[in-house]
């Protein structure tokens, strides 16, 4: 029940479910069409093509007409003249059929050109943005975002042409019929705000229907994915029968919308707009047939009219199948620019900042840190790395040991206080340098997609084969590397599926040692690892740490027993320091978690 109401939830808040203002529908409209700004010369090229179609659309019905009326009822009419017409007639068709041609296929290739310009922009812009930013916005949505959503901005670059096309050819083909005959085309006038009506009245009850609909969407896409990356608990807690039933209901749900959808497509657009035609032509009858009581009506004038009078509704059906889009393309749009506005930025450096670590000497001065800017994580944090020495950190889960290698690593801005790195403000830090010279090692070791080679390299050219054979080897990690079949060529999945969990720490250590960082920073994997591989990569650490600064996040203590400090830390403030002795001697938090987990490995 909580799940169900957790997925209505989800729904409601989806952008779907809210209407988007008009000035904000405005401003999206304004965005898209600047997002196109690269394809503005093939748009232009294609709108110009298009404008010439519309004329020849108009313009053929009045040659038919002056044929017919003039040619056709003219005996004395010469078979040269009959045959001139007929070719001018069929050029005309030719090069209008050219024309259509090329805008399409500039128009669709403009759209393709734009819609990649916007998938680059969207994905730089993701990576400008800093971790606070994907606390917040989950991975899968931001895939269905950059995807799903840039996919819907091709629609609506389509409806935007089908929209040009249709007021152009409103405008010429009412000039055609007013100098065909003026009376009839006014009169015909009646057809503009009975169209501009139906549009409205589709637009204001199909909105709803349809951010119902893309809602309903959300929650299914939403379902499927808690499915996926549940799997193993759903097999592990037999949830299957449960997710089944939940999926169902919500895959109801999104059956009733897209059934209210179509409903409402059927009923409206297609009648409204044959009984509009129907009337149009009854008015050129009735009209015509009235002022045939008083002059005489030339058949071609007939035809002419009922042509124009097709052309005309042609576009506006096009565009109405498309108002569905337009829709799609101001949510899509909508949240493309939210991605777009963001200021979430990775912390930034100062200006020209360019100092290189040289040392690697590290020191905290009363940091104050905070992730939301509300709640204080990190009180008063003050300790001082000299280069080489390692230090510690310790403390039960949520004290803050991984926040304060967030503030380090500058994945997030710290408030108050000051991080120097040989006596540098971290701020006045070369940003490239920075990230070279800090080594870190987290406990879920990201593995691309590639083999173990390039998983090494990390694409940096200039580091060598054997310069990556003599960082496995320094880390223990050759062994099983040339155990594998195709040693350092060994395909790696994403996510690294294919190793275990201690090859990839290896793999990671191997990594990081390469650079040659001049501070190390650890977090010490607590996944389960057999003794064997556990005792390689605690041998892989000794190695790795000497000569260098090492700030570690201990979770077994046994394996910081050499640290020069170790920090104990407490709802993120320090409340012990010392070395191993030091603090065992003092018999108080740290020796009391020292106690507990050696009685928990002696349980074992
Ligand atoms: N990205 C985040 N956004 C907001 N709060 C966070 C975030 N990461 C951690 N916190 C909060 O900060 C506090 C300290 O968490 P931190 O991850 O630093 O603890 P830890 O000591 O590393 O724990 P563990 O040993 O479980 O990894 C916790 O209260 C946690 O809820």
């Amino acid at each position: 029940m909580a799940e169900e109401n957790a997925s209505e939830t989800q729904a409601k808040n989806s952008v779907w479910a809210q209407s988007i203002k008009v000035h904000d529908q405005m401003a999206v409209v304004w965005r898209l069409i600047k997002l196109a700004r690269p394809s503005y010369l093939m748009f232009a090229g294609a709108i110009l093509f298009a404008g010439i179609t519309i004329i020849f659309d108009g313009y053929l019905p009045f040659i038919l007409q002056n044929f017919m009326n003039k040619q056709l009822n003219d005996a004395s009419t010469s078979v040269k003249a009959i045959v001139s017409f007929a070719l001018i007639f069929g050029a005309i068709r030719i090069f209008s059929a050219l024309l259509l041609y090329f805008q399409n296929f500039w128009y669709t290739q403009a759209s393709e050109v734009a819609l990649n310009n916007v998938r680059k922009k969207l994905y730089r812009k993701l990576h400008s943005l800093g971790m606070r930013y994907f606390d917040q916005v989950p991975g899968g949505a931001l895939v269905t975002r950059v995807m799903n959503d840039t996919e819907s901005f091709f629609d609506f670059w389509q409806l935007f042409l089908s929209l040009i096309y249709a007021i152009f050819s409103i405008i010429s083909i009412y000039i055609f019929m007013y100098f065909s005959n003026s009376g009839l085309s006014l009169g015909l006038l009646f057809i503009v705000p009975v169209t501009v009506f139906t549009i409205w009245i589709y637009q204001k009850y199909s909105s709803a229907v349809y951010r119902n609909m893309r809602s309903k969407l959300s929650a299914l896409n939403a379902k499927l994915a808690e499915s996926i990356n549940g799997i193993e608990t759903i097999q592990n807690f037999h949830q299957e029968d449960r997710m089944k039933h939940e999926f169902a209901d919500i895959n109801q749900e999104y059956f009733n919308a897209r059934f209210r959808m179509v409903q409402m497509d059927s009923r409206l657009l297609g009648p409204m707009n044959q009984l509009l035609l129907g009337m149009s032509t009854v008015f050129i009858l009735w009209f015509l047939g009235n002022q045939s009581f008083s002059s005489a009506v030339a058949g071609g004038t007939i035809y002419a009219f009922t042509n124009w009078i097709e052309n005309i509704f042609n576009p506006l059906n096009n565009v109405q199948q498309n108002l569905s889009t337009f829709q799609d393309g101001m949510v899509s749009g909508y949240r493309a620019g939210k991605i777009l506005d963001d200021i979430t930025y990775e912390p930034a450096q100062n200006d020209g900042a360019d100092e290189k670590i040289t040392e690697g000497k590290i020191e905290f001065k009363h940091v104050d840190f905070s992730y939301d800017g509300k709640t204080t994580i990190l009180h008063d944090l003050s300790f001082t790395a000299e280069p080489g020495q390692t230090i510690a950190l310790v403390g039960h889960t949520g004290s803050g040991k991984s926040s304060t290698i967030n503030a380090l690593m500058r994945f997030y801005e710290f408030q108050k206080g000051q991080i120097l790195i040989d006596g540098h403000d971290i701020r006045d830090l070369d940003p490239v340098d920075f990230r070279r010279k800090m080594g870190l090692v987290l406990q879920d070791s990201f593995m691309f997609y590639g083999d173990i080679n390039s998983n090494i390299r990390m694409y940096d050219q200039s580091i060598t084969d054997q310069q990556i054979k003599e960082a496995a080897k320094f880390v223990d990690a050759d062994k099983f590397i040339d155990s594998l079949p195709k040693t350092y060529e060994t395909p790696v999945l994403e996510g690294g599926s294919s190793l275990s969990a201690g090859q990839k720490q290896l793999i990671s250590f191997a990594r990081t040692i390469v650079r040659d960082p001049k501070v190390l920073i650890l977090d010490e994997a607590t996944a389960n690892i057999d003794t064997q591989t556990e005792a390689a990569i605690q041998n892989a650490l000794k190695h790795m740490r000497s000569n260098r600064t090492t700030i570690a996040i201990a979770h077994r203590l046994s394996t910081i027993k050499d640290a020069d400090l170790i920090l104990v830390l407490d709802k993120g403030s320090v409340v012990e320091r010392g070395t191993h002795r030091q603090l065992l001697a003092k018999k108080g938090y740290y020796y009391d978690l020292y106690k507990m987990q050696s009685m928990e490995n002696a349980g074992k």
